[in-house]
């Protein structure tokens, strides 16, 4: 069994618009790198962190409460030291608490000769992110772990559905410099939703799911509305209207929330149509004082692997 492992751990997107908590989608261009080692000292002890500043406590990093709720089931008699190098900016909305949660459970459970199934490994992973967003949810955890697109069933108990990825879907994602989170754009949610607000977004989810499974590009765009979530974070993150009319006026199947935000994603098909709703997206935020980033990725359906 090997002593050492390096890993990549994706971006991801959650939500998808119509889907909030239970769909999400992995990236492939942007993710964090992270090494999982062996010692002989019981424990978990994150020893590198670069990128940003994080707690190096594990009961304080997203990465050390998941792989200490994992070893604390495994009970090996030796320890693991955990380095992060760190791309994805905490509060982005493109999972960056995620891939830290995911990615040590997923190095530990290699590490350990794959005890653990990926609902296992996920539900692992869920105990990090509850750390960062104060409640146990798996939607950016799922497609990180299981690659392309997934559904989570439900958490208590942990049920992921993998859903099908169509070849030639395309994310574009803009991200503000601003941080939003998770926990605050929770906590703005109201606790209860008109009937036909509803029952628009679950007929929603069940045409999105759908158009995966048949390909139906048509039908995606018109499942890619949010009338429960957007509305309400919509407020947090400065031009989002002008972001997403200038996704949808070219060319984009759909544009939303990515995650609790402040990211924006556009879905597209193609790669050409992705880059063209990437210049539209950018030219928003040109005119104003508001640095960003911006990705035009596949959609990954490796999920973390072993680099
Ligand atoms: N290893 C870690 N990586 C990232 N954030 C961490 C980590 N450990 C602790 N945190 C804390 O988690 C919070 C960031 O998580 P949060 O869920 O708010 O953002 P996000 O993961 O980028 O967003 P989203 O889940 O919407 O994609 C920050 O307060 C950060 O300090
Ligand atoms: N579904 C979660 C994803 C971010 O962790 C939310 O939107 O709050």
């Amino acid at each position: 069994m090997k002593n050492e492992i390096k890993i990549f751990s994706p971006a991801t997107v959650a939500n998808v618009s119509c889907g909030f908590d239970v769909l999400g989608f992995c990236l492939e261009t942007i993710g964090d790198e992270m090494i999982a080692r062996k010692t002989d000292k019981k424990g978990i002890f994150i020893t590198k962190i670069e990128g940003f500043n994080l707690p190096y406590e594990s009961d304080k990093n997203v990465a050390g409460v998941s792989a200490l709720a994992m070893i604390a089931d495994a009970q090996p008699d030796f320890g693991f030291e955990i380095e992060i190098y760190k791309k994805i900016k905490p509060g982005s909305g493109i999972g960056s608490s995620s891939a830290s949660a995911s990615g040590s459970v997923f190095a530990i459970n290699e590490l350990l000769g794959r005890p653990y199934s990926k609902t296992q490994v996920t539900d692992f992973a869920m105990k990090g992110e509850a750390l960062a967003s104060g409640s146990e949810h798996a939607d950016n955890l799922a497609p990180g772990i299981f690659g392309g697109f997934t559904l989570v069933k439900s958490t208590f108990p942990l049920e992921v559905l993998q859903l099908p990825t169509p070849k030639d879907l395309y994310a574009t994602i803009i991200h503000p410099q601003i941080e939003i989170k998770t926990a605050d754009a929770r906590a703005i949610l109201p606790k209860s939703f008109p009937l036909k607000d509803a029952i628009t977004q679950w007929a929603n989810v069940g045409s999105f799911v759908h158009a995966l499974h048949t390909n139906d590009y048509e039908l995606l765009k018109r499942a890619l509305q949010d009338v429960i979530v957007e509305p309400h974070r919509s407020q947090l993150i400065p031009y989002f209207k002008e972001v997403k009319s200038a996704a949808l006026n070219n060319g984009a199947l759909g544009a939303g929330i990515s995650g609790a935000g402040p990211s924006i994603y556009a879905l597209s098909k193609g790669i050409e149509n992705a880059k063209k709703v990437e210049k539209a997206m950018r030219n928003v935020y040109s005119n104003t004082a508001i640095a960003f980033e911006t990705y035009v990725s596949q959609i990954n359906t490796d999920g973390i692997k072993e680099i």
